[in-house]
């Protein structure tokens, strides 16, 4: 119950914050419903007064039942012009925190673990939810009080047709257990609808297209899909079968209350007590006390589903919250690097899962100094340099720069000292122009900026070849947007990674293998060279790169293997000592020849 409140107050909360002055108009509503009881009451004064020739009487209740009326036109005209518009600019309020909130996020939790996802997954679903809510809560606080006005004019008419209440009370613990079963649905629901929409991504992917034609995997791809929507749907279908059997008890329940109420006065009409004409007023009132209690019960168990989305968005906004609590520090992130970045004893498994993807590791790496990571697949290369990006924080030990440990620094400072290019690089569909300087969002108009990262990166061939130029539209699927090779896209995205002016680190995570070894060799060396001249600041370079060529340019070569270090030093020292480096080297040399 304390979370439904929690929920509510949230929801009053953004349409208060969205719209204070509709938000309060919106409130007026609820009145309208008052009107029967005045009704009642106003009718009664003027029946009286025609019965007892009173004119003031009459008066005074017919302006009573204009004015009741008036009120109710106003409360529900103005509510439904209000809720429109408030409707809109609270869903696209919640769209935004959405969006904003899954973006700061400092780290890669909640896009790489399979329960957060499917947490997500649901928040998606229920996104209109929350625009649609405060609609939801205005017309549930409506019928509740439209219920209560009911049973209060009844009650004065006829009390003892109270205590058909008690037949309409198995109505609350029914509509209880609907609102729980539909949670743990939605809940075991998240995983195959995820499923599901991924496989209908596929066949609409462009860079799946190719390999499902290839393999003619349509067939295949849509069985998955029907299978996975299917799984999604039966613990939806089977909570939805439960409660329309729970529903037919409670109708039955009712019915009891009802055919007893009737038969009463019909015995009453039988026995002389009472008139058919009490019968019918009878029967019409038990429908309208059914009505009363029903109703509310129902609006309040609708609501569920959209404090049920209401729960989610406060499970994303508290997550986002210890993540920014648990994952920064406010310490000031260097100007430069003095002496280096030292891994002491670092341990780290992905979140949820039991494996190490890195056992133990200890390393120097110096300031000023380019640095490759080299291993098999799978080694722990990449999550070595998502630690140093604080994408996640080590599960043991610390990371240490100059002597400062890298968690008690600024998380935002410090990436604002990062730049990185990524084998699986963004393909940021903008001008051209833009897609390079959003490296640097100081720069991003600078046109002399992003033509001298381009030539940094080997890549200034690529705007002369587009018809616009630096201007050209990226993307294919956009208006007079051109599309480019993975190559010529990857080259864009290491000019990207040249943007920053002063960084303290930068990653090339296989930036180039859509490139031809000699290319990366040449660029890496050019690269490594004025890195290392123009390193006032001791800027590390990391490199990731299974191409021995490209590694021996570098100072430090690191080898990994299954999340340890086995050897490091120079090229010449690691060939000198010929273990597993010497011998890769020797492999991939004997290949190229
Ligand atoms: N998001 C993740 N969740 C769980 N495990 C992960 C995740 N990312 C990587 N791993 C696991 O961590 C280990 C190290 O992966 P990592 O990506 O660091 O390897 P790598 O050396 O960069 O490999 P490659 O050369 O293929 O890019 C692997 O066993 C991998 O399965």
């Amino acid at each position: 119950m304390r979370d439904r409140w929690r929920a509510i107050r949230m929801l009053a909360r953004m349409a208060f914050a969205t719209d204070p002055w509709r938000t309060l108009g919106l409130l007026l509503e609820p009145l309208g419903q008052l009107t029967p009881p005045i009704i009642a009451v106003c009718l009664k004064v003027m029946t009286d007064g025609v019965l007892h020739h009173d004119p003031v009487s009459v008066v005074v209740g017919a302006a009573g039942i204009a004015g009741a009326r008036a009120l109710w036109f106003v409360g529900a005209w103005t509510g439904s012009w209000l809720r429109v518009r408030l409707m809109e600019e609270v869903g696209f309020a919640f769209d935004r925190e959405i969006a904003t909130l899954t973006a700061s996020i400092p780290g890669l939790d909640h896009q790489e673990r399979a329960d957060y996802q499917d947490r997500l997954e649901l928040l998606r679903q229920s996104q209109g939810l929350l625009g649609y809510s405060v609609n939801s809560l205005i017309y549930t606080v409506n019928i509740v009080v439209s219920g209560l006005a009911t049973l209060v004019t009844l009650a004065v008419l006829s009390p003892w047709l109270l205590l058909l209440v008690l037949f309409v009370l198995p109505s609350i613990p029914i509509a209880a257990a609907h609102q729980r079963w539909s949670r743990a649905a939605e809940e075991r629901s998240a995983a195959p609808a995820r499923l599901a929409r991924h496989l209908r991504g596929l066949t609409t992917d462009r860079d799946a297209g190719m390999e499902l034609r290839v393999f003619g995997l349509r067939r295949e791809i849509l069985a998955r899909f029907r299978t996975a929507w299917t799984d999604s749907m039966r613990a939806r279908l089977t909570t939805e079968r439960r409660a329309a059997v729970l529903a037919n008890v409670r109708d039955l329940i009712f019915a009891v209350g009802f055919g007893g109420a009737i038969l009463l006065a019909l015995w009453r009409a039988a026995a002389g007590h009472g008139t058919i004409g009490e019968v019918v007023i009878t029967v019409y009132r038990c429908q309208r006390m059914q009505a009363a209690v029903m109703s509310p019960i129902q609006a309040v168990a609708a609501l569920g589903s959209v404090l049920r989305a209401a729960d989610r968005m406060l499970w994303l906004r508290e997550y986002a919250g210890s993540v920014a609590a648990r994952g920064s520090g406010s310490g000031p992130a260097p100007e430069r690097i003095r002496d280096g970045i030292a891994f002491e004893r670092v341990s780290f498994r992905y979140p949820g899962t039991e494996a190490w993807a890195l056992r133990d590791v200890s390393l120097h790496i110096p300031a000023g100094t380019v640095v490759a990571l080299v291993g098999e697949n799978g080694a722990g290369k990449t999550t070595l340099v998502k630690l140093l990006c604080r994408m996640y924080e080590p599960t043991k030990g610390r990371i240490l720069v100059d002597g400062v440990d890298l968690a008690g620094i600024d998380v935002h400072q410090w990436r604002q000292r990062l730049s990185a290019a990524f084998q699986d690089f963004a393909r940021l569909e903008f001008t051209a122009h833009h897609t390079v300087g959003l490296g640097d969002l100081s720069r991003l108009d600078d046109v002399q900026a992003v033509g001298s990262a381009l030539d940094r990166a080997g890549a200034s061939d690529v705007l002369p070849h587009l018809p616009d130029g630096a201007d050209t539209r990226l993307g294919s699927s956009w208006d007079n947007g051109v599309e480019l090779s993975t190559g010529q896209w990857q080259k864009l995205a290491l000019g990207r990674a040249l943007m920053r002016e002063r960084p303290l680190l930068v990653f090339f995570d296989e930036p180039t293998a859509s490139l031809d070894a000699q290319t990366e060799h040449g660029l890496f060396e050019r690269y490594a060279a004025t890195a290392r001249s123009g390193s006032d600041r001791g800027m590390v370079t990391v490199l990731v790169s299974h191409r021995f060529s490209t590694v021996r340019t570098a100072d430090l070569i690191v080898v990994v293997d299954d999340g340890e270090i086995s050897e490091v030093g120079s090229h010449e020292e690691l060939l000198a000592r010929t273990g597993p480096y010497a011998e890769l080297y020797d492999l991939q040399a004997r290949s190229y020849r």
